[in-house]
């Protein structure tokens, strides 16, 4: 492989970086990046990988790990590599979150846990503390009664190893000793550390594989992920690079440091720079937005707007109805005019809520699936569609209809050379002829009843990629439980979207969404961007713990907000789930809107 020379290197598929930015990029320290919404910070860790991969600032065989908080945010930025430099080079960038990272760490040195933390092989993932907390009250009824949850739960997830005597160490104990062990992705993390911690040729083991460490939405860090990865790599030797934004706060509730930022810039005597530019949304959309950080994040750090939009463009609308049946209407009359006469990708419309999504927009699908407009909660997808297998499954069934699929073509041979790294040219030629002819072979069995064999296909699919072969190159398929379990659910979905469905590309579509409008929480929206954001329920009902929580929710409110790359629109309805809706607890947002004069006020007749 020929790398590139420093001095010759620049910026991948023609981006041009502010100055700080191109400084990050080229980088020998650490660095924590502070900038606003669509500042390029998760461009600017895709060229940074570029840069440290194309002039082998990386070493090879060395690698860059990526640390994000959502899969499809690690998978997003996994694919923007693969864009910008290639397969080839992308191979030593492993993208991944936080959970996935410490439970890779579990799953291959499990045995390097001191004895009374084994972990039995056969372990169970437990979402949500409950089983815990009763854990609690099984040893001792008068503790439990006599603390508070998250007194218990904040000493249960100390440190490890815990003072044997106590009562978390009883507790931790009974959860790993058993036939089978039960462990929340927190104690996964804890053991991680303490897998470390007692094996110092492990923390070698990591020094050795990774050179530069890569942190996203690094406001979010929460303590316990902070010590993790101070663990593993405080003393490593590795570079790391941390974007975040603390106007885009947003996990305080779940324990995120707020003074992570000047933390880490004195533990790891890291240089902070901040970007300036906004390169996502439409000038009256960053002139709102940075009203709203002068006047309600009471922040100093405005933005400036890409000279390349048009003076003018964008809008935001807040919208009044009576009742959310009037709202649900208005709202599909619009998206149904924006996508059929103004042409807009419904994947480009994105309904945002800001928590209990099925309260406020579950009747809205409904009612849009009934009246012609595809919408779905998106949630439901996310997760199996930002698995590295299940898309090699979908672009190779993609493939199976038609030839005529070239970028599922594309992928499906990448993910085949990843999985054979060892391949030479000639080989690679001879797989392209052997994946032809089974596709030839599979289309002959479809054609008599796809919709009975779809299940079976997805197996032939994996034995002929190498099921061994996928988990030794995927170190999250490594766990077979987690591997079986995870096309266990898609061929399963694939079982259910098949019953009634005409053809194989309308099932793969529907599963992609292609043509859904998409609609989710704003947690889940976090560093997504769309052409127009819709916010449903601008109201009391949905802030309802404005008063204790002001400044996190104020984020969350800018986080919806500045998703919007040409318009947005803010709903209330003066009626929702059989109440009268308010603006006492959240007048100040209200306030904000209509103080910028940047947002046109609607009462919806
Ligand atoms: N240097 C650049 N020139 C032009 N466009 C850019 C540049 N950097 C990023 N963009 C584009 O701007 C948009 C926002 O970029 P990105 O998602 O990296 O921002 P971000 O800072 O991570 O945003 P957020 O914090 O809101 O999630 C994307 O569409 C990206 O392609």
């Amino acid at each position: 492989m020929k790398y590139k020379a420093v001095d010759e290197w620049i910026p991948a598929d023609g981006f041009v970086l502010e100055p700080n930015a191109l400084d990050t990029v080229k980088s020998e320290q650490n660095t924590l990046v502070i900038a606003g919404p669509g500042a390029g910070k998760t461009e600017l860790l895709a060229q940074r990988a570029c840069f440290l991969l194309e002039t082998n600032q990386c070493p090879y065989p060395k690698k860059i790990l990526a640390i994000s908080f959502k899969r499809d945010a690690a998978y997003n930025l996994k694919e923007r590599v693969l864009k910008r430099c290639g397969s080839d080079l992308a191979v030593r960038f492993e993208s991944m979150t936080f959970d996935a990272f410490a439970k890779n760490i579990v799953d291959r040195f499990r045995k390097g846990l001191p004895e009374s933390y084994a972990v039995n092989s056969e372990y169970e993932i437990i979402f949500g503390e409950r089983d815990i907390l009763d854990v609690f009250e099984g040893i001792d009824r008068n503790y439990r009664s006599t603390h508070s949850d998250k007194q218990i739960l904040d000493d249960y997830y100390s440190k490890l190893p815990l003072s044997p005597d106590s009562i978390h160490y009883k507790a931790w104990t009974h959860q790993l000793s058993g036939a089978k062990s039960f462990l929340t992705f927190k104690m996964m993390m804890r053991l991680a550390e303490l897998i470390m911690d007692a094996n110092p040729k492990l923390r070698e083991y990591l020094k050795a594989t990774y050179s530069h460490i890569f942190l996203d939405e690094f406001q979010d860090t929460t303590t316990l992920q902070y010590e993790f990865l101070t663990t593993c790599f405080g003393d490593s030797g590795s570079v790391l690079t941390a974007v975040g934004d603390d106007k885009q706060r947003i996990m305080l509730w779940a324990g995120a440091l707020p003074e992570i930022f000047s933390k880490f810039i004195e533990d790891y005597d890291a240089s902070q720079l901040s970007l300036q530019m906004n390169f996502r949304s439409a000038p009256n959309l960053v002139e709102l937005q940075n009203y709203l950080i002068t006047n309600l994040l009471r922040k100093e750090d405005t933005v400036i707007c890409n000279p390349n939009w048009n003076k003018g463009d964008g809008e935001a609308y807040l919208w009044i109805f009576k009742n959310p049946q009037q709202e649900i209407e208005y709202l599909h009359s619009n998206v149904e005019r924006w996508v059929n006469k103004d042409n807009i990708n419904p994947r480009d419309i994105c309904i945002l809520v800001k928590q209990q999504l099925q309260k406020y927009a579950g009747e809205l699908i409904d009612y849009f699936n009934e009246h012609g407009i595809a919408a779905r909660d998106e949630s439901k997808y996310q997760d199996l569609l930002t698995e590295e297998v299940i898309l090699f499954i979908v672009n190779f069934l993609y493939l199976i209809n038609s030839n005529k699929a070239i970028d599922s073509k594309s992928s499906v041979l990448n993910f085949l050379s990843n999985i054979n790294s060892s391949y030479s040219d000639k080989e690679v030629f001879a797989e392209e002829i052997k994946l032809h002819k089974f596709i030839k072979t599979i289309r002959s069995v479809f054609q008599k009843d796809f919709t009975k064999c779809i299940e079976g296909i997805v197996n032939d699919i994996i034995s002929f990629a190498g099921a061994d072969k996928i988990k030794s190159s995927y170190p999250a398929y490594k766990n077979k439980k987690y591997f079986s379990e995870t096309i266990g659910s898609f061929s399963q979905l694939l079982k259910e979207e098949a019953k009634g469905a005409t053809n194989l590309k309308t099932i793969l579509d529907t599963i992609t969404g292609v043509g859904v409008i998409p609609i989710m929480t704003i947690h889940k929206s976090k560093g997504l961007e769309y052409h127009t954001v819709i916010f449903m329920g601008l109201e009391d009902g949905a802030f309802w713990s404005y008063d204790k929580q002001p400044d996190e929710d104020k984020c969350a409110f800018f986080v919806a907000l500045s998703r919007a790359k040409e318009r947005v629109a803010f709903t209330f309805s003066r009626n929702r789930n059989g109440r009268a809706q308010s603006l006492t607890k959240i007048e100040e947002l209200f306030k904000s809107l209509e103080d910028s004069k940047k947002v046109a006020f609607q009462e919806i007749k």
